[in-house]
């Protein structure tokens, strides 16, 4: 597989009279054929100014874009005419033509293609089949609910056979049921067609439903990128933790737990721990172990297994109580099965805080 988008040292700087904002800055980064790239963060992160520096809607100040082998900031504007149309795009609000009927909307971008008539007939249809809405080819924009008008513009943005997708917050709009769906389409065209996709959204639970890699913006640059697996496993980044956690919720228990102690009262001997596992090692056979080896009772008090690209990632927090010799031979046992457990209290810890002078 090769590489579709190559971005380096894009700065985007706009001005506006008085001042100038730098949107983007020196961010670079490459998308392969058949990636779904997720580029997260939250508003005014430069996502939408990032996006559309691929299609070049915007010029970047000064970096490369290169589109399957191309240098795009080199070409003539026929070709570049040309080179976007292997780009297509969709956007929050659909921006369909109100005025015009589903199957004119969607016929609309092969005007300038060389098909004929019955072909681009033809071909209105197939995309309008693909995305689900043969039914609608007579209707108009306003007849159609949100997710519909969504599938639109992707049949829309699908016409003149793109090897990319660019999507500009294509879920934000809609409700968690019609985005599933939506994303389900994305995947589908993605495995069907080899489209390469780049997703931007303030949703971590898009990025993990469907991306293979993901990079995270903040001020115009990306603090942290790399594959979905890496990342939701072990995120470095603090705004990386905050995003992940709105998709798995371990933070936010944790914090629970260690602001109400009283939800868990620790003995002497008990281990209050967070437990990571990715991949093989699921978590049952590893807590009845700890049972059954090394005598080391267990008491879950939070579990969550993320599926993702066909790997679970599993975060458990969990209390052990035994032995100290138990409860280290338990933890070495643990660290040998590349299970990562990280200690949050301890019996002893809290109980040797209860009778200090204040
Ligand atoms: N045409 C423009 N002129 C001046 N400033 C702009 C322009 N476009 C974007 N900006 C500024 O650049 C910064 C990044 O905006 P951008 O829309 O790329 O962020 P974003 O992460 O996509 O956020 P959102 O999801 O809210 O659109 C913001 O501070 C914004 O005000």
């Amino acid at each position: 597989m090769g590489i579709m988008i190559t971005l380096s040292n894009i700065q985007v700087t706009f001005d506006t009279g008085s001042q100038s904002v730098t949107a983007v800055q020196d961010v670079s980064l490459h998308v392969d054929a058949g990636d779904v790239y997720g580029i997260v963060g939250y508003s005014g992160a430069g996502k939408s100014t990032l996006v559309r520096v691929i299609n070049l809607l915007q010029r970047p100040t000064t970096g490369s874009v290169e589109v399957n082998g191309q240098d795009l900031l080199t070409l003539q504007p026929k070709e570049l005419r040309s080179a976007r149309k292997k780009i297509g795009m969709i956007f929050q609000h659909f921006n369909l033509m109100n005025s015009r009927t589903i199957y004119d909307n969607v016929d609309y971008p092969l005007k300038s293609s060389k098909l004929s008539k019955s072909e681009r007939d033809q071909k209105v249809k197939q995309l309008l089949e693909l995305v689900g809405l043969s039914d609608k080819l007579n209707a108009y924009p306003s007849q159609l609910s949100g997710g519909q008008k969504q599938r639109v513009a992707i049949a829309r943005a699908l016409a003149n056979d793109p090897e990319i997708l660019l999507c500009d917050e294509a879920t934000s709009a809609l409700d968690p049921k019609t985005t599933l769906s939506i994303l389900e389409l994305l995947k589908k065209l993605n495995q069907t067609l080899g489209l390469t996709i780049v997703i931007i959204t303030h949703e971590m639970q898009v990025v993990k439903e469907i991306c293979n890699k993901v990079a995270v913006m903040e001020a115009g640059r990306i603090v942290e990128q790399g594959d979905i697996v890496s990342i939701f496993s072990r995120p470095q980044n603090t705004l990386t933790r905050d995003f992940i956690n709105t998709a798995t919720h371990i933070e936010q228990t944790l914090e629970k737990i260690t602001l109400h102690p009283s939800l868990v009262h620790l003995k002497d001997n008990d281990m209050l721990c967070k437990i990571s596992y990715i991949g093989d090692s699921t978590s049952e056979p590893v807590i009845s172990e700890l049972t059954a080896r090394y005598r080391v009772k267990t008491n879950i008090l939070f579990a969550n297994v993320e599926i993702l690209q066909q790997t679970p990632i599993g975060n458990l927090i969990v209390v052990l109580s035994g032995s100290t010799s138990d409860l280290e031979e338990a933890l070495s046992y643990l660290q040998a099965a590349q299970v990562d457990v990280e200690m949050i209290d301890s019996g002893l810890l809290q109980n040797s805080k209860v009778g200090e002078p204040v």
